[in-house]
């Protein structure tokens, strides 16, 4: 992987701000496009890399060094050079398709769009667009700096050469590309959570147990098993024969709904989306946000490996 490469980054959310740190983190020129106000955006990546100081992952030179590579602009022209794009806009098919077009018109080199959409099948994501041989799904995983996995979703139009370069490029700043056989809404990971999540609401709902507990159990009894062993190996430790008995007399009982649950239409309806409005399904303004980020992201801390870069020199910029 040529590491003068120049990859932009559109959407500056959540994801986008994360990708910009892993990609920057090892010596990746990153453009983060955003449409205004770059200050705020740049003082957000900063606060992620004052965490990873924090936790004693990058010294404040290293944080300096890693923060050279980061270039927010506001314009799609500044994009002509890059190679790669990261879409990780809003998850809304008109959106990604809008910004699939700008980068139609002035990425004169791009050899990979690849959208970090979380459900909206690959093929959907291409249909109709100038450069639908270069985009694909590279599903990551909250934070991005951080998870290693990454699903790759092909299409049809997709070419094997950009196929070939996201995953170069993503093994390249260590993270741990899956090509995903068939293209299907969600793919792997998120087809799984989805369900979990369906069955954890269904469980509310019905007055099995309430939030904080499903969540206590969850947490303490079989997800981290999930760290070391698979779903399928866990089920062939315990016999086939147990899961068929406990299958017949659960799956008539399970979740089964198509459409989103009240739960969830409820607190939307009231804008009550979680931490970002300080309420969703708990009360964020009474439980500690900060503590909560640590919880989320300690567990990957420890398998961090990145290519620290020296400063970012503009004569290294081919
Ligand atoms: N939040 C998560 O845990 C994960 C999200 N994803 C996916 O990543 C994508 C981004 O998600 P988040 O970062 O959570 O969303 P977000 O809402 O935090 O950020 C989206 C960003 O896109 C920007 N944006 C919207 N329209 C734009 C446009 N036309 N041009 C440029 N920027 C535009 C918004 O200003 C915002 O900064 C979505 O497709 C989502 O499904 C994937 C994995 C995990
Ligand atoms: O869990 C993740 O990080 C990803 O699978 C996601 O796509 C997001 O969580 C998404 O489901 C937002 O809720």
């Amino acid at each position: 992987m040529n590491k003068n490469i120049q990859v932009a980054v559109v959407g500056a959310g959540m994801m986008g701000l994360s990708m910009s740190v892993l990609l920057t983190c090892n010596g990746i020129h990153t453009l983060l496009y955003v449409r205004h106000n770059q200050e705020k955006y740049i003082k957000r990546y900063q606060k992620i890399l004052d965490f990873l100081r924090e936790e004693r992952i990058l010294t404040r030179e290293e944080q300096k060094r890693c923060s050279s590579y980061l270039q927010v602009v506001t314009s799609y022209e500044e994009l002509q050079k890059v190679d790669c794009v990261f879409e990780s806009a809003s998850e809304q098919l008109e959106v990604k398709h809008s910004i699939y077009e700008a980068l139609a018109e002035h990425c004169l080199h791009l050899k990979a769009v690849a959208s970090s959409t979380s459900a909206i099948p690959s093929l959907q994501l291409a249909e109709g667009s100038r450069i639908r041989d270069k985009i694909l799904v590279a599903h990551p995983f909250y934070p991005p700096h951080l998870v290693p996995c990454v699903e790759i979703v092909p299409n049809k139009y997709t070419s094997e050469e950009a196929v070939q370069y996201v995953v170069d490029l993503l093994k390249y700043v260590r993270k741990t590309p899956v090509i995903i056989k068939k293209d299907a809404p969600g793919f792997v990971a998120n087809r799984l959570q989805y369900a979990l999540l369906r069955e954890a609401i269904h469980i509310v709902e019905s007055g099995i147990a309430t939030s904080e507990e499903v969540d206590e159990i969850l947490m303490n009894s079989f997800a981290p098993r999930y760290t070391s062993i698979g779903i399928f190996e866990h089920f062939d430790n315990c016999g086939l024969d147990l899961a068929r008995d406990i299958s017949e007399e659960l799956y008539p009982d399970l979740a089964d709904d198509t459409e989103v649950q009240k739960l969830i239409m409820d607190h939307c309806d009231k804008k009550e989306y979680g931490i970002k409005t300080d309420k969703g399904i708990y009360d964020w303004k009474k439980k500690d946000v900060e503590d909560f980020q640590r919880r989320a992201e300690r567990p990957y801390l420890q398998k961090i490996s990145w290519n620290i870069p020296d400063f970012y020199r503009e004569e290294e910029d081919k």
